[in-house]
């Protein structure tokens, strides 16, 4: 749905600021222009104006800058005006020109729904261009910037591009299948690309989570004894008092989570209850919290005090661990017992850089190599896999009859198409302009 309405936001942050940026798109652009800066600008060009509301008093003297359509960021004309970052300014702006007919306030992601509507962007590079807009990491930035630029775009492309030439292929087949100079060999050629194709994609599958890894968090869990000395290294890491410590065995009952940014990565490291048996009523729900987080950890620090060694059970098996002694300053010149993969003292200081070392370098690891492409929401990744179950069906359908492999390949593609944006997509737009902030 495109309509007529010229649209109106602040499309620069938190006022008061230093500058803030107004933007207006849609046809009442030039006129909006014209009428409060006094006359058109050069396209493209930063002009300083003095701005003019409907009353005929002075607004603020900013930058104008008009670009026409269709080559804008929205396709449509549009024009900004930078002025003073006050509330007031900014406020009295706004207003100004949602006063005019046919302009009214932009909802969330308008601007750039309009950008796709237009064909400036794809849906996946829509998708990213709000991952950019949300990055709080380097590893975030670097990976929605890759795909706001299309990387992940091209990929499905590619794919597509591939599968509407196999069946092609085939159906010429089917069509002169009387001819016997149409060699057999053609579809052996095309349904050998359409396998290699079936691994191409369940691998871009398996990255997923590297994908789930670098937007919600490398997840690294804290578990041990009670006093093991959980909390003092959550401190440590956290550099600051967010748990409580005592020498009181059970002090932690709940989660408790700080975010971290390791070069780049986000790691999320969560304190626990210490596990022990035997506990009241409500540590016992915290110990059941701990044991169900242990689960859905990428990496576990299982602590053991090493002047009073717990070790802990029922650990999972399949994540991950790092075994560390803890308080090692207590120790003066004794050699701990068992093997440890590090050990650190939170009173001294010791070993904590290192571990946080580790830490980062399993979670640089997680996220794979920069410039992998990955599939950055589950949407792709369903899309994916229906596109996968076609090709597999198509593959193995030989009984069926060229038609209908030829059909099943049409319905891969198709997939392929959804998830760009480039087929049968009006059900999602409202959903994924939804995620974008106003003014974007
Ligand atoms: N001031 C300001 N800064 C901004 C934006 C903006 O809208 N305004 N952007 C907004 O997100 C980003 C830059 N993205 C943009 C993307 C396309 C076009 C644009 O005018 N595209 C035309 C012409 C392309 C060309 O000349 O190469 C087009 O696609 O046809 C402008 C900005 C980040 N910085
Ligand atoms: N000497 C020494 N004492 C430590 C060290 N780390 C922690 N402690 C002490 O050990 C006691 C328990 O520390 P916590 O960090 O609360 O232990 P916890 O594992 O979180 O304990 P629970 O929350 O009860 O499971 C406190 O008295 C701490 O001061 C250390 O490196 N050296
Ligand atoms: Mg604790």
């Amino acid at each position: 749905m495109i309509s007529d309405d010229s649209i109106v936001a602040l499309s620069s942050g938190r006022l008061p600021a230093g500058i803030a940026v107004i933007r207006i798109s849609g046809p009442k652009t030039r006129f909006v222009v014209e009428t409060i800066a006094g006359g058109m600008v050069k396209d493209r060009v930063a002009t300083l104006r003095k701005l003019w509301a409907t009353d005929g008093s002075l607004m603020d003297h900013g930058l104008v800058l008009f670009f026409p359509g269709p080559t804008s960021f929205t396709g449509e004309d549009v024009a900004e005006f930078h002025v003073h970052g006050g509330r007031a300014v900014a406020g009295r702006m706004l207003e100004t020109i949602a006063g005019f007919d046919g302009v009214r306030h932009a909802e969330p992601g308008e601007f750039t729904r309009r950008a796709f509507l237009n064909g400036k962007l794809d849906l996946v590079e829509t998708e990213a261009l709000a991952d950019l807009v949300n990055a709080e990491t380097e590893a975030q930035r670097r990976f929605a910037v890759q795909n706001a630029e299309g990387a992940q775009s091209a990929l499905y492309l590619g794919w597509r591009r591939r599968l509407i030439h196999a069946r092609a292929m085939i159906e010429a087949e089917i069509d002169f299948s009387d001819e016997e100079d149409v060699p057999g060999s053609v579809s052996d050629t095309v349904w050998s690309d359409v396998r290699a194709m079936i691994d191409e994609i369940s691998r871009h599958i398996d990255g997923f989570h590297a994908a789930e890894i670098i937007r919600d968090g490398f997840e690294v869990v804290i578990l041990g004894a009670p006093n093991a000395g959980k909390s003092s290294l959550f401190n440590a890491l956290a550099r600051r008092e967010a748990a409580i410590v005592t020498d009181e065995p059970g002090t932690t009952r709940d989660l408790l989570e700080v975010v971290l940014d390791l070069n780049g990565v986000r790691v999320r490291v969560t304190d626990t209850a210490g596990l022990r048996e035997a506990p009241g009523k409500v540590e016992a729900i915290g110990i059941e919290k701990a044991r169900a987080k242990a689960h859905t950890a990428d990496l576990m620090l299982l602590l053991e005090d090493l002047a009073n060694p717990v070790a802990i059970s029922e650990i999972p098996a399949d994540i991950p661990a790092l075994r560390i002694g803890t308080k090692v300053d207590l120790l003066k010149d004794q050699r701990p017992l068992g093997a440890y993969d590090a050990f650190i003292s939170t009173v001294e200081g010791t070993g904590l850089a290192e571990l946080l070392a580790e830490i980062g370098g399993r979670a640089a690891a997680a996220i794979g190599d920069v410039g992998d492409i990955l599939p950055s929401r589950l949407r792709h990744v369903e899309l994916l896999n229906e596109t996968k179950r076609f090709l597999a069906s198509a593959l193995s359908g030989e009984e069926r009859g060229q038609e209908l492999r030829a059909e099943e390949l049409r319905l891969a593609a198709d997939r392929l198409g959804r998830i760009v944006g480039a087929v049968d997509v009006e059900d999602l737009l409202d959903v994924i302009f939804s995620q974008f902030c106003i003014g974007k």
